[in-house]
């Protein structure tokens, strides 16, 4: 599916046009269906963007809003996706939003993933926006190359749910959303910044294996016009 470039001078420029073109969607989907989801990635990227999203006036408590991925440690951690959204994303208007996570108090990663996925299962498919980050070896929500299952999480046969991962690159075991969960969502976002991403997503474009750099199944395979949000 094809790839629409939105540039921006800076960061908070983007921030405040991504947050406007986000809410615009829930707020649509609120009115048409009388509720709204999204996933959004963690990293250091989406601070800015969540601070402005939080903002936004719509009816927050019909949108559900979980995480594309998530490290498994409890929402105390400061590696916890959780712990991000929570402190930048899930306050001022947003702070009556439902949040689903990822993570659970559960004996192993996997018994956690499958508490995720009933719980996601539960909110409306597609999502109504899903907001992807990028690593500079090419990964994105927990989708790195070497992965432990990340042939099952790029499969589009694979159900929409929750997996386990682990990689190199990953630092904790990891849970995803699998590729089919995120690939049809109504408004599919990539949000990076700064000039290597850049080179890293026009590298990722090129010709080569998905395995490689596995930002290219979104690229190549999702049903969804990949929105792409650039700042330097
Ligand atoms: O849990 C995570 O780390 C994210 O979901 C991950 O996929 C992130 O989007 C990229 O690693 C980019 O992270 P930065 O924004 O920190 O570069």
């Amino acid at each position: 599916m094809s790839a629409t470039l939105h540039r921006y001078e800076n960061g908070e420029m983007l921030a405040e046009a991504l947050a406007h073109a986000v809410g615009a969607r829930l707020e649509a989907a609120v009115k048409s269906r009388g509720n709204a989801s999204i996933a959004v990635s963690g990293g250091s990227t989406p601070k800015a963007f969540f601070q402005a999203l939080s903002q936004r006036e719509l009816d927050w408590a019909k949108v559900s809003v979980t995480l594309v991925d998530e490290r498994f440690v409890p929402p105390e951690s400061n590696r916890s996706n959780h712990g991000l959204v929570a402190a930048n994303l899930l306050k001022n208007r947003a702070a009556e939003a439902r949040f689903v996570p990822l993570y659970h108090d559960a004996a192993s990663a996997e018994e956690a993933a499958a508490k995720a996925s009933a719980a996601v299962a539960d909110l409306n498919s597609p999502f109504d926006v899903v907001v992807l980050g990028m690593g500079t070896d090419g990964h994105t929500a927990s989708f790195f190359p070497g992965g432990t299952r990340l042939e099952e999480a790029l499969d589009p046969a694979t159900p929409r749910g929750v997996i386990t991962m682990e990689a190199d690159g990953a630092g904790e075991t990891r849970l995803t959303l699998t590729f089919s969960s995120l690939q049809d969502a109504g408004y599919l976002v990539l949000h990076i910044e700064g000039d290597a991403k850049k080179e890293v997503l026009a590298r990722a474009e090129m010709p080569g294996e998905e395995a490689e750099m596995p930002i290219r199944a979104v690229l190549r395979r999702a049903a969804s016009p990949l929105q792409v949000y650039w700042a330097p």
